[in-house]
């Protein structure tokens, strides 16, 4: 039988000259490395409030604690920025930009700098004797081989090194996307840190990896299925539970024929191991489908979620938008003791991890939860009524015109009543779109055991979680130009370390900002 174990250790000897070459002498690096940037001075004195317990250890040189050191960097599309990890270079205009806007305590927290990535879907491209799988290099469609991507959590990368024995030792073909011919097109990594059998110290390191191969065929029936089941029996038997290195926590595979960009088909199928993928995150167990969302950073996510649930009054009915398996609803639903969660969701793959996670909710939730299959920008009104927390957790586009819309006409009715606001173009009690009437229905419900009196407000709290800067930017300003929201609080939060993204949750509030010096006037009369 093969032995992943040698094989690993030996390519990771052909590559330790060039390891070294990047990990020191950091002047070395510095030269290899001028022309992409060079590291900047460190200057802390703009930057924002820091969570010092989340700064983690470096890996290596003291000289330069917080660099990527990646062999790929120059290559690989994957990091923009090689030094001073934990400030990635937007921060600084981040910071600037809460502060006009009166937020006068904004955070930043850093969290691992290497290894973070929980989640990689990687192109397979090559020849069977000599396999490439990584990320496209900037502006081609030329696939870089990234075996000791630093981003990577090492079991990814161990995976990685298993499946390409597996090609080689099998044939497979990878994917020509020029001719559209060969098997294997994508391959997605997801690993599950959720192991209660082992010390929560280790549950992280020995992380296990969910491995779904897009494979192009039109089904598990075609011509080159045996291949499929030949390379998931080698992957399972070299890296499964019987194997010196337990890594593989299950196979799936899925069918993809299209010539288009998109990654995956809407085949799956479950191949080898344990159909459900756990992981616990904002104090829930939640399960994931390879089809539905997963964040890739799990840690900083569940940061992300700590600190938001602290904004959601206890007893909130809360709306989750954009809300892919749930993972935002649930924990809110279950931290903040809400009298109801309704989560709003275009992907319908998502709903069978939905259905699976409530199953897991504590027994005690007294909280009326559901699950919707629809698009959050055809009748957004809809959704907002009856809610006094709206959280958004958008796309890398950001929200659509029709919610800012909605947000902004919502943000002027009067909250106690229950006058439509105002343009609006909600007629809840007439609609009869058999369409519209469907998808308001939902997928999945369940039932407090408290028959909570219908909530007849609209949201007071906007929480709004967003991956890309540039469309935060702009969401934001749409929403606070009307004068309908203003900003209460703002965190920054080191979900892709290496890239230009900065997870921001922003925190708004009903009607236009009160500033500092009148609310402080307001104050004053009153103590008189
Ligand atoms: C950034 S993900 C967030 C998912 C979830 N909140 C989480 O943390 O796992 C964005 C989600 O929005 C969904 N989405 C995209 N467009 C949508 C739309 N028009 N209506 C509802 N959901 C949409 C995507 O399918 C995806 O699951």
């Amino acid at each position: 039988m093969f032995s992943p174990a040698t094989s690993c250790q030996r390519r990771a000897l052909r590559y330790a000259s060039e390891m070294a070459l990047s990990l020191f002498p950091p002047s070395l690096v510095t030269a290899r490395l001028a022309a992409r940037n060079t590291p900047p001075p460190v200057a802390t004195s703009h930057l924002p409030n820091r969570n010092p317990n989340l700064l983690l250890e470096s890996p290596s040189s003291s000289s330069a604690p917080t660099a990527l050191q990646c062999p790929h960097f120059q290559s690989c599309s994957g990091c923009s920025y090689e030094w001073n990890l934990d400030q990635p270079p937007v921060l600084q205009e981040a910071s600037k930009f809460f502060r006009d806007r009166g937020v006068q305590d904004f955070t930043f927290d850093s969290g691992r700098l290497w290894e973070w990535r929980c989640r990689a879907k990687l192109a397979v491209r090559g020849t069977p004797e000599s396999p490439l799988i990584g990320l496209y290099q900037e502006g081609t469609h030329n696939v870089v081989d990234i075996p000791l991507c630093r981003a990577h959590h090492p079991n990814i990368n161990a995976a990685v090194e298993l499946l390409k024995q597996g090609i080689s030792k099998l044939n497979v073909q990878p994917y020509d996307e020029d001719v559209g011919t060969g098997d294997l097109r994508y391959v997605q990594m997801a690993v599950t840190t959720y192991n209660t059998s082992l010390p929560v110290a280790e549950r992280y390191q020995k992380g296990k990896v969910q491995l779904s191969l897009v494979w192009n065929s039109r089904n598990e029936h075609s011509e080159n299925s045996n291949k499929l089941h030949a390379l998931s029996n080698f992957l399972w038997g070299n890296g499964g539970p019987s194997s010196n290195t337990h890594l593989i926590h299950s196979i799936w595979a899925n069918f993809q024929t299209s010539t288009s960009n998109i990654i995956f088909g809407n085949r799956w199928r479950h191949l080898l191991g344990e159909r459900d993928f756990w992981e616990h995150i904002g104090g829930v167990d939640i399960s994931l489908d390879p089809s539905s969302f997963g964040q890739a950073n799990t840690l900083a996510f569940n940061s992300v979620l700590r600190k938001l649930q602290k904004y959601v009054p206890y007893g909130s009915s809360v709306v989750d938008l954009y809300a892919g398996a749930g993972i935002i609803g649930l924990s809110i639903s279950a931290t903040r003791k809400c009298r109801s969660v309704k989560c709003v969701e275009i992907n319908k793959e998502s709903k069978l991890s939905f259905e699976k996670s409530i199953s897991r909710l504590p027994k005690t939730i007294d909280s009326n939860i559901s699950w919707h299959n629809t698009d959050a920008s055809v009748e957004p009104l809809y959704w907002l009524k009856g809610s006094d927390v709206v959280v958004v957790d958008p796309p890398r586009k950001g929200l659509h015109p029709s919610l800012i819309d909605a947000l902004c006409n919502v943000a002027w009715s009067d909250h106690k009543s229950n006058e439509e606001p105002r343009g609006s173009i909600l007629k809840v009690k007439d609609e009869k779109r058999p369409w519209i009437l469907r998808a308001r229905e939902a997928s999945v419900h369940i039932d407090s055991k408290t028959a909570w009196e219908k909530n007849q407000t609209w949201p007071e709290t906007l929480i709004y979680i967003s991956c890309r800067w540039e469309s935060f930017k702009e969401d934001c300003r749409a929403l606070l130009s009307s004068k309908a929201w203003h900003l209460e609080k703002a965190h920054a939060f080191n979900l892709f370390p290496g890239t230009e993204s900065i997870e921001v949750l922003g925190v708004f509030k009903r009607g236009p900002w009160v500033g500092q010096k009148k609310k402080k006037r307001r104050k004053t009369k009153r103590n008189k």
